[in-house]
């Protein structure tokens, strides 16, 4: 689906990424982790393509980012940014139809589908009844619940997610690491996404990625790299995995 090749990711002096060779296949989902400044959102962008790579290349279904108009591109990924900020009145099913234009080639009016599918994505979001909402007068939960039901609605074989868990509460956190891994599982989609919470992030993903934040990195099988002392050097703190069940729980030392 995605690949790096040799990628590097500098900002000013660091290096943050250094010869990454990382290939993420159809129906992955790929957890990135490690501390803040680590790199992760900075790596995001790189595969969103909104920000070029320092060396090396993104390769989507095998050709270069670079080589893909930007309307094909909005066909293959989408991407949930870390923040937002909403300068303008629009209502929430606006800002949710505007993620159907790459099918538009050009003309701005939507059809009937697209209104479909934007109601589709807003009441798996359970935020269908804010449609005529300004955008600016949501909470911080139901504005980020708005932006993955975008998301949702461009409707592309990648989902690139920088945080998807961050404003929720505890049980839209659960709906929501429970929806991407059913569509991964059911629909074949591709995530690679962002999380602090190392057992949510266990819990959905079947891949991780860590980013040391010198330019080293791991990218592996879940449970080959989401290992206690393998977290505790990348996060730079000790921690401890409990077995519940069948999940594993995440749990860092005490100070
Ligand atoms: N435009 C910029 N100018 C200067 N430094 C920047 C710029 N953009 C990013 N950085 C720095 O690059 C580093 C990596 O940032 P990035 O946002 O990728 O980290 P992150 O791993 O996503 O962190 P977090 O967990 O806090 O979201 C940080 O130290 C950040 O301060």
């Amino acid at each position: 689906m995605i690949a790096t090749e040799r990628l590097q990711l500098r900002i000013g002096a660091r290096t943050l990424v250094e010869n990454l060779d990382w290939q993420v296949r159809d129906a992955e989902c790929w957890s990135i982790i490690g501390r803040n400044g680590a790199g992760k959102s900075t790596l995001m962008r790189a595969l969103a393509g909104v920000r070029p790579p320092d060396g090396g290349q993104v390769l989507m279904q095998g050709r270069p980012l670079a080589l893909w108009p930007l309307e094909a591109l909005a066909r293959q990924r989408a991407f949930l940014a870390q923040s937002r900020s909403d300068a303008f009145a629009y209502t929430v099913i606006e800002t949710v139809l505007s993620a159907r234009h790459p099918y538009h080639a050009g003309s701005y009016w939507e059809n009937s589908d697209d209104h479909r599918i934007a109601l589709r994505a807003l009441a798996s979001m359970e935020v269908d009844d804010l449609a005529t909402r300004d955008v600016r007068t949501l909470s911080g939960g139901e504005r980020q619940r708005v932006a993955i039901a975008a998301l949702l609605a461009q409707d592309t074989p990648l989902l690139l997610l920088d945080e998807p868990a961050n404003a929720l509460d505890l049980a839209h956190q659960v709906g929501v690491m429970g929806l991407l891994a059913k569509l991964c599982r059911e629909q074949r989609k591709t995530v690679v996404m962002i999380g602090h919470d190392l057992s949510l992030a266990h819990g959905i993903s079947t891949h991780a990625l860590l980013l040391m934040g010198d330019g080293r990195w791991l990218a592996g099988a879940r449970d080959d790299v989401m290992q206690a002392p393998i977290l505790s050097d990348c996060l730079h703190h000790p921690i401890d995995i409990v077995r519940h069940g069948s999940r594993s729980i995440f749990i860092p030392r005490e100070a």
